[in-house]
């Protein structure tokens, strides 16, 4: 099988994205993670361009990596100095990465008008810069920055520039596309004619995404004799991002038959994309193929009737080949068998056509067409179709709540109290309590009042809180606005999983009670069925 060799530049051209700015040990952790999916390269930064890059060089020399090899990025020698005193190019040996790629100019206007030197000059930039650090480096790569439109408008040129630094020394030669305007079929006559003017180079691919083809541009040159690919982990970048490494390798080892990762480390893709988004802090887009969470989600009734008898009639692969698992969401779109699928999740084994189905469904599409949204609020709906099939029970009844709002000193905050009168067994409990903003004050309240019955209420976290006022929920006496009905999502915790439950309402407190009590319910019961677990095997 035809290796191609995957070059991640997350660490470098990913942090020119607008939102992502990663630490020291940001970049440590996630070089960590890379190499063990099995990257062959790692560009780790540019040295010669700031203190963080420089230190992430010198830590990285305590770090043994298994697969992958790092380098370090820069571009050729300024033009006003020798290519023997250019800070940037004696950052690069500096760094002690092996392998060195740097970038130099192949466009002519960018030589005449961004660099403001003659062509020719460009040419000795390229000679010098790669002559000089040829002893450095076990392997030396050049970029050749705009190649593509630099064809066009000067091919010769251009393969001039890629002649230079072949000679000069460069193992591999990396056509860019840099403003990622080029098209596939454009990619693929260019790379045709590199091989046929340079038959003895080693080509790589590094596109940009500017018209949504970076992916596709990348997989075009690889079929046109490229043998490396760069790319960033989820096609973080600059403008709009980088070719998306998690589509390029799945599409090259799943579609075209190559090998990109060591063997079986495939699976670990998934995994490795969410981390990186999470060390970066940034949410994980959804709708990212293959390793999105919405990559093999399910909504319509038709799709997961047929899923349900065989993934394949809507699933392009096996989502566990990259790691990833099938999910099937609830919505006013389902059909029975998405109640069934989720109904086995939870531990009930039921058939089309049962009266409890039944039920379940009709009540999913009304609750839904009230403004429930359970395919984000799936704790809500796991307690009521436990509630319906009588496995679960209401831990507390609240008999009444009051909340109040008091400004005693103008232009400070209001201050908010909450009492509640709680029933738990055949308790009353009524009890007070203070908080910042009228939902914290209820929550605090309930669980003063809960938490002598049930301690493990101590360790459950809200996490997060959304309210959304509902499109179309004008009423029909003309009262929309502030009287519009809003949805509240609240998302809570433990030490060991996270879950989001829902509530809607024309009044946000009441609609917040709704998602608050399903979400304490959610845990009492969840912590119940665990011990009920525990003491079943130990029978
Ligand atoms: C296509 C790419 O992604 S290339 C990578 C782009 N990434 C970055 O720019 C991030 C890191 N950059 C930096 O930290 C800084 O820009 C530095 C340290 C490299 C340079 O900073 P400064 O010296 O202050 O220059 P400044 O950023 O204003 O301008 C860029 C300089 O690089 C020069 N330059 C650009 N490309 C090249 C090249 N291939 N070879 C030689 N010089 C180059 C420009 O001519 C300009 O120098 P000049 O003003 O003397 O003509
Ligand atoms: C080198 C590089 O990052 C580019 O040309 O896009």
């Amino acid at each position: 099988m035809n290796t191609i060799q995957i070059y991640d530049t997350t660490l470098r051209d990913g942090t020119q994205s607008e939102e992502l700015n990663l630490s020291t040990e940001d970049k440590l952790r996630i070089a960590t993670k890379l190499d063990q999916l099995g990257v062959a390269y790692i560009e780790g930064g540019w040295p010669g361009s700031n203190p963080k890059d420089k230190r992430f060089f010198a830590e990285m020399q305590q770090y043994q990596l298994s697969t992958a090899r790092l380098a370090a990025f820069g571009s050729t020698h300024a033009a006003k100095v020798s290519a023997e005193n250019d800070a940037n190019l004696l950052a690069l040996i500096d760094s002690g990465a092996s392998v060195m790629t740097i970038f130099g100019k192949t466009w002519d206007i960018h030589v005449t008008d961004a660099l403001k030197i003659t062509l020719e000059r460009n040419l000795e930039l390229i000679r010098d810069s790669l002559a000089f650090l040829r002893p450095h480096a076990k392997e030396l790569f050049y970029d050749a920055e705009h190649f593509f439109d630099g064809y066009k408008k000067n091919a010769d040129y251009a393969i001039s520039c890629l002649g230079t630094a072949l000679d000069s020394g460069a193992d591999l030669l990396v056509l860019c596309d840099t403003n990622g305007g080029t098209l596939p079929e454009e990619v693929a006559a260019i790379m045709d004619a590199v091989r046929t003017r340079l038959p003895e180079a080693r080509l790589g691919i590094h596109a940009h995404n500017d018209c949504e083809l970076a992916v596709a541009n990348s997989l075009a040159a690889v079929r046109h004799g490229a043998v490396q690919v760069q790319g960033t982990m989820n096609g973080y970048g600059e403008r709009c991002g980088n070719a998306n490494l998690c589509s390029i390798i799945a599409n090259l080892e799943l579609k075209m038959g190559y090998s990109c990762l060591p063997e079986g480390h495939l699976e670990r893709l998934t995994d490795t994309s969410a981390f990186v988004a999470e060390v970066a802090n940034l949410r994980c887009f959804k709708r990212q193929p293959y390793t999105g969470q919405s990559a093999f989600t399910h909504k319509g009734g038709v799709h997961v009737a047929a899923v349900r008898r065989n993934p394949r009639t809507y699933e392009h692969i096996e989502p566990e080949l990259v790691g990833n698992k099938q999910r099937i969401l609830l919505s006013d779109l389902a059909g029975q068998s998405n109640i069934l699928f989720k109904a086995k999740q939870y531990g009930f084994e039921l058939d089309k056509g049962d009266p409890f189905v039944l039920e379940l469904l009709t009540e999913l599409k009304n609750r839904e067409d009230q403004g429930y949204e359970y395919s984000a609020a799936e704790a809500s709906y796991e307690l009521l179709v436990n509630r319906v099939l009588g496995r679960a029970r209401n831990y507390f009844r609240l008999i009444s709540f009051r909340i109040m709002d008091s400004v005693f000193t103008e232009g400070m905050e209001p201050f908010t109290e909450a009492t509640v009168m709680l029933r738990v067994g055949g308790m009353i409990e009524h009890t007070a309590a203070t908080g910042k903003g009228p939902v914290n004050a209820m929550d605090c309240a309930l669980r003063k009042g809960l938490e002598r019955f049930y301690p493990n209420l101590g360790e459950m976290r809200l996490l997060d809180f959304k309210v959304r006022v509902l499109t179309g929920s004008v009423r029909e006496d003309g009262h929309g606005g502030t009287a519009a009905v809003v949805r509240v999502l609240i998302e809570s915790g433990d030490q060991k999983s996270r879950w989001t439950t829902v509530g809607v309402s024309y009044n946000i407190i009441e609609a917040s009670r709704q998602a608050l009590e399903d979400s304490i319910n959610y845990k009492l019961f969840k912590d119940d069925q665990k011990k009920l677990t525990q003491a079943i095997r130990e029978i």
